[in-house]
């Protein structure tokens, strides 16, 4: 018996002998594809991360549907990939620098798989199971105001604006903020049109806000200066 385990935004689509048997959320990865095999030999896997199915510029949404590569869907979708792969960058700075929000990193890291099934998963041509396996909690985003409103008591009040600055934790969680900016942008037309749960722009949202304070609170900590705007003479 053998069978395919397809992994794209923290989902994956079990095929056995060419039929959907189940869908589950497993170790989330971003675009990867591995085929498992299970025979006498259980489960021992066989690496194969391509299909070549996208080799034509098309590719699959969760629901099944082929569509051309560019899509707002695919755009969107490598967009949170590419803002999770920042803020895995930033997470390792902060690592080194010993501070202490690397594991809301991560956490946020996990919620970025879940918005990529949850995109990935457009409704009009989604059934209610998928629906119900792609669903995005409301409770992430008050998690995050929570974050924000207790690093933002510790921190300085705003009085200039500040340049993304102030040491490599901090200057690259601003990197992972102006993505996560484009990320927003690029979920707005699919969230729009009703294909995304409106939740998941606002924890984009929020996330930006999230990723700005908690970089002027690791310049703080690390004692580096923010660089501030200067009019140009
Ligand atoms: N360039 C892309 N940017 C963002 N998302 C993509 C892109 N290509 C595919 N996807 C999405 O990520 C999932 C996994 O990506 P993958 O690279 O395996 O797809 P593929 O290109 O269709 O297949 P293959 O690489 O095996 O030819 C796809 O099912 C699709 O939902």
């Amino acid at each position: 018996m053998s069978f395919f385990v397809t992994k794209y935004t923290g989902l994956h689509r079990v095929f056995r002998l060419g039929t959907y048997v189940s869908i589950k959320q497993m170790q989330p990865a971003f675009g990867h594809e591995r085929r498992y095999t299970s025979t006498s030999e259980e489960n021992r896997r066989i690496a194969k991360i391509y299909t070549k199915t996208g080799d034509k510029g098309f590719s699959s949404t969760f629901t099944g549907e082929r569509r051309p590569k560019e899509d707002h869907i695919f755009d969107a979708l490598g967009t949170t990939d590419e803002l999770s792969s920042a803020i895995g960058l930033a997470r390792e700075f902060c690592i080194d620098s010993g501070h202490s929000f690397t594991d809301q990193l991560e956490k946020i890291q996990c919620v970025l798989q879940d918005v990529g099934s949850n995109i990935a998963t457009p409704r009009s041509s989604a059934r209610d199971s998928h629906i119900k396996k792609t669903m995005f909690s409301s409770q992430t985003v008050i998690e995050l105001e929570r974050w924000i409103d207790l690093f933002t008591e510790e921190l300085p009040p705003l009085t200039n604006f500040i340049l993304p600055s102030g040491g490599k934790s901090s200057a690259a969680l601003h990197v992972a903020r102006a993505v996560c900016r484009r990320a927003e942008r690029c979920v707005a037309p699919a969230v729009r049109s009703g294909e995304t749960d409106p939740e998941v722009a606002k924890y984009l949202n929020r996330l930006s806000d999230y990723l700005f304070t908690v970089a002027r609170y690791a310049a703080m900590k690390e004692g580096k200066g923010e660089s501030i705007y200067k009019r140009p003479e």
